[in-house]
């Protein structure tokens, strides 16, 4: 039995003489919902590439599912379940075509195959759906479909980047309702967001700003240590207080305070 499903200690990532990552240490417990906040560039994705066993870290140490960074990737990435903003579909199959494409990646036994699927569409909600051509869905069906592809082979830990970026507030919702559903079932569910609704919704966040946590906690315990009306307010504020910046507008679910603080 493992501690943590995501047990990591300074993890550093530079590419060429660009620090991306600095430093960043997480725990996360099984059944658990942990975001990752931060504005575009904070280093959100390469956090989660090191912890997928896609991206090699400079240096820190880790496991994830018990299996170490460095020598276990490929461990890693047979029992994760990940999810993009971009949302890896093939565009030209079909709802079920698609399924069937990735339970193969999976190397599932054919009747488990034809369990989770049915399964999986009724999870998402997908029935009646199943030979429509993947271009055709809108943006939220296409994201559940997404989401059920990447739950295909049971994964313990679920990963998601960004999965709500340009989705419909209705579809968010719905989402979220199946991510606190898959929780309840035990799965370990690691999310980057923008939104700081979707931040309140989590178990426990990091805010992410260059590179670096400025914060860890649960979104109550973050509000009541910064004395805050609500999670901006306590980011802003640890950005002013860690990086020595004024920031004094709202950035968020608009992406511009990268922008603003690059132009200053
Ligand atoms: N392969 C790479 N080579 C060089 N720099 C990179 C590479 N990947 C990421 N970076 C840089 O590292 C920094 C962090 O990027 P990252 O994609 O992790 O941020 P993010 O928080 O996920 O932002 P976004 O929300 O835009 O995806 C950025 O400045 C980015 O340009």
């Amino acid at each position: 039995m493992i501690d943590y499903v995501v047990d990591v200690k300074n993890l550093r990532k530079v590419f060429n003489n660009y620090v991306a990552v600095d430093d960043i240490s997480l725990k996360i417990s099984k059944g658990k919902i942990f975001g990752l906040l931060g504005p575009n560039g904070a280093g959100k994705s390469t956090t989660i590439r090191m912890l997928c066993g896609v991206l090699t870290p400079t240096c820190g140490e880790g496991k994830v599912l018990g299996y170490d960074l460095y020598k276990e990737g490929e461990k890693i990435k047979q029992n994760i379940g990940y999810m993009s903003q971009k949302f890896s579909l093939y565009e030209d199959l079909t709802v079920l075509e698609n399924l069937k494409f990735y339970s193969n990646i999976y190397s599932l036994s054919k009747n488990t195959i034809k369990r989770r699927i049915e399964e999986l569409i009724e999870m998402a909600g997908l029935k009646g759906k199943e030979k429509t051509i993947t271009k055709n869905l809108s943006g939220g069906w296409k994201q559940r479909l997404a989401l059920g592809c990447a739950l295909l082979h049971k994964p313990k830990l679920l990963i998601l980047d960004e999965p709500t970026a340009g989705v419909d507030p209705v579809s968010r919702r719905i989402f979220w309702n199946m991510i606190y559903e898959l929780a309840n079932q035990g799965i370990t569910i690691l999310v980057t967001t923008h939104y700081m609704d979707e931040a309140e919704s989590c178990d426990e966040i990091a805010f992410v700003f260059s590179g670096k946590i400025l914060t860890k906690g649960t979104p109550k315990e973050l509000i009541r240590r910064k004395n805050s009306r609500n999670l901006e307010d306590v980011f802003i504020s640890y950005v002013e207080e860690q990086m020595g910046i004024k920031v004094n507008y709202s950035f968020v679910e608009r992406n511009v305070l990268s922008n603003k603080l690059e132009g200053e």
